[in-house]
């Protein structure tokens, strides 16, 4: 067999006329759709319209012009079967062996702020799929190009032995229901959400490689990392590096926790994050001052670990940040002073993530949770709080500085491992307890680490306390004010020891539970 008729039908028409060009040559026939064939011709490429083909108009407005049975007999008839080798003679039909189509650009338009939803629905490709899905199925003799990146294969195969190999036609369809049925789970996500029904009873998501990772959390687990398609660009998936060797499983992973946190501040603010954790946050009047509190907050944790900041890194927190070992620095940008001081650096890693929007002006997403045998999916913990909203109810309200303090802790409690516990003073963490069994548990290890600091810090705990004990170590610790959601049977026990020391406690209402 050889290839000697294609039909091509691009939105993107990127180097598709060099690639049609050298078929020609080759004496392949070309047949193509109003732009495509305009364009062809254009260029000097012979080519035969489609409506020659079908003997039938495009007609509105392109919305039929392929789906005709002279395309799709051609593109699905069995060549070794007779009853469809005779078929096609008796209706004077052609075979098609080629097909090389990609989608109107649904994706692009439906991230253009504010779109039409005529013009999405008018993205809609139908008769590009379909070309597709008959070429893929029937690629025992028919070879589907969706993708550019391809052309050039094609064309050294055909440039050899006159036809691709089965190998690559099976591998181009496999292609082929990757992309349309990323397609369509796309169209089908739109659609669910401007019907407000974002979780259907079938879930259709698609994610685009960006990269193979060189292994999962352990080197025995193989890994890859994947974006959503229309991912916001301030996401560590949308991050230019910008220096140091490539991404590991665990820094994605760190790294996407720490720009979380420092997103959750709108001054400067920096933030250190070790396996998943803050040990370090830090706000000051400059990125500076942020990044010296992060440091003072746990230099001990600090060591390799990962450091996301929200202003651009000048010359001076460049210095201090090099003064240790970092696996990755992110942020929205770096003075070229400062990169001339970290690249210094072969072994860190320096992330340019673009602007970074505070968290509290994000709409909540959908976040999915991977069980063994399915996966669980809940909106993104978007929530924030004001002063105004809380709930005082001890004896004492905290003082205005207090007030800051509780408010600063409670932003970073929410991103630690239940069960949490975060004691801060003057903007920056102190004490952080996560990931325990018991609240009380989580309460030592913060009181432990602040020593001396916890005399006069806040203590905030992600979820209420079940009895007094955690507020009695608090007390006996020096805290001077706590921030919980409150809500527990035993609230009276935990205020009574409060109003006992002297604490002023504050109430959320909301749990930032984090598992
Ligand atoms: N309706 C049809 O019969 C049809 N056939 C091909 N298309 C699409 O039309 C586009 C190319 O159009 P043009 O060659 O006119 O620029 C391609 O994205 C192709 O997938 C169609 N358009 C949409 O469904």
């Amino acid at each position: 067999m050889s290839i000697k008729r294609a039909l091509v039908s691009v939105s993107d028409k990127t180097g598709i006329v060099d690639f049609c060009r050298e078929l020609s040559q080759m004496g392949v026939e070309i047949i193509s759709t109003g732009g495509t064939s305009s364009l062809l011709s254009k260029e000097g490429v012979p080519v035969i319209g489609i409506s020659d083909v079908t003997g039938f108009p495009e007609i509105m407005d392109g919305r039929v012009k392929t789906l005709h049975p002279a395309v799709h007999s051609g593109l699905l008839a069995v060549r070794d079967n007779e009853e469809h080798t005779r078929q096609m003679q008796e209706l004077g039909l052609g075979y098609i062996d080629l097909v090389v189509v990609n989608l109107y650009p649904f994706q692009e338009t439906i991230a253009k702020p504010d779109v039409a939803y005529e013009d999405a629905i008018e993205n809609i490709d139908i008769g590009g799929p379909t070309m597709l899905r008959s070429a893929a199925k029937n690629h025992a003799f028919v070879s589907v190009v969706v993708d550019a990146a391809d052309y050039s294969q094609v064309l050294e195969e055909v440039r050899s032995s006159g036809d691709t190999t089965l190998e690559t036609r099976k591998r181009l369809a496999a292609k082929v229901f990757r992309h349309t049925a990323a397609y369509d789970a796309l169209i089908s996500d739109y659609l669910s959400n401007v019907n407000g029904d974002p979780l259907p009873e079938r879930l259709t998501v698609t994610y685009e490689k960006l990269q193979d990772l060189r292994y999962g959390e352990n080197p025995h687990q193989q890994a890859a990392f994947y974006r959503k398609p229309l991912a916001a660009q301030d996401t560590l998936t949308t991050a230019e590096q910008l220096h140091g060797k490539e991404l590991s499983y665990n820094n994605i992973n760190d790294a996407n926790a720490a720009l979380q946190i420092v997103k959750e501040f709108e001054e400067p603010a920096v933030v250190a994050v070790k396996h998943m954790n803050p040990c370090g946050v830090g706000i000051g009047e400059s990125i500076y001052e942020a990044y010296s509190k992060a440091y003072a907050a746990d230099p001990t944790s600090i060591f390799g670990g990962i450091v996301a900041a929200n202003r651009i890194i000048d010359s001076d927190t460049a210095n201090k940040l090099s003064e240790i070992f970092l696996e990755i620095v992110l942020a929205p940008d770096f003075t070229q002073e400062a990169l001339d001081i970290l690249t210094k650096k072969k072994n860190i890693r320096l992330l340019k993530t673009g602007e970074l929007s505070a968290a509290r002006n994000r709409e909540s997403q959908f976040v999915v949770t991977s069980i063994d045998g399915g996966m669980i999916v809940q909106q993104s913990d978007v929530h924030s709080i004001e002063a105004s909203e809380l709930n005082v109810v001890t004896d004492r309200a905290p003082s205005e500085e207090e007030m800051k303090q509780l408010l600063f802790g409670w932003k970073v409690v929410k991103h630690v491992k239940s069960n949490a516990i975060v004691l801060a003073a003057n903007d920056m963490t102190v004490g952080v307890g996560a990931g325990q069994m018991n609240r009380v548990g989580a309460a030592k290890i913060a009181i432990e680490q602040a020593g001396e600091q916890a005399k006069g810090a806040v203590l905030a705990s992600d979820a209420f306390f079940p009895m007094g004990d955690t507020l009695e170590l608090a007390a006996k610790a020096g805290i001077t004010a706590v921030i919980q959601p409150g809500g527990s049977i035993k609230d009276e026990e935990s205020i009574k020891v409060a109003n006992e020391y002297g604490i002023a406690m504050v109430f959320t209402g909301v749990r930032h539970f984090k598992h």
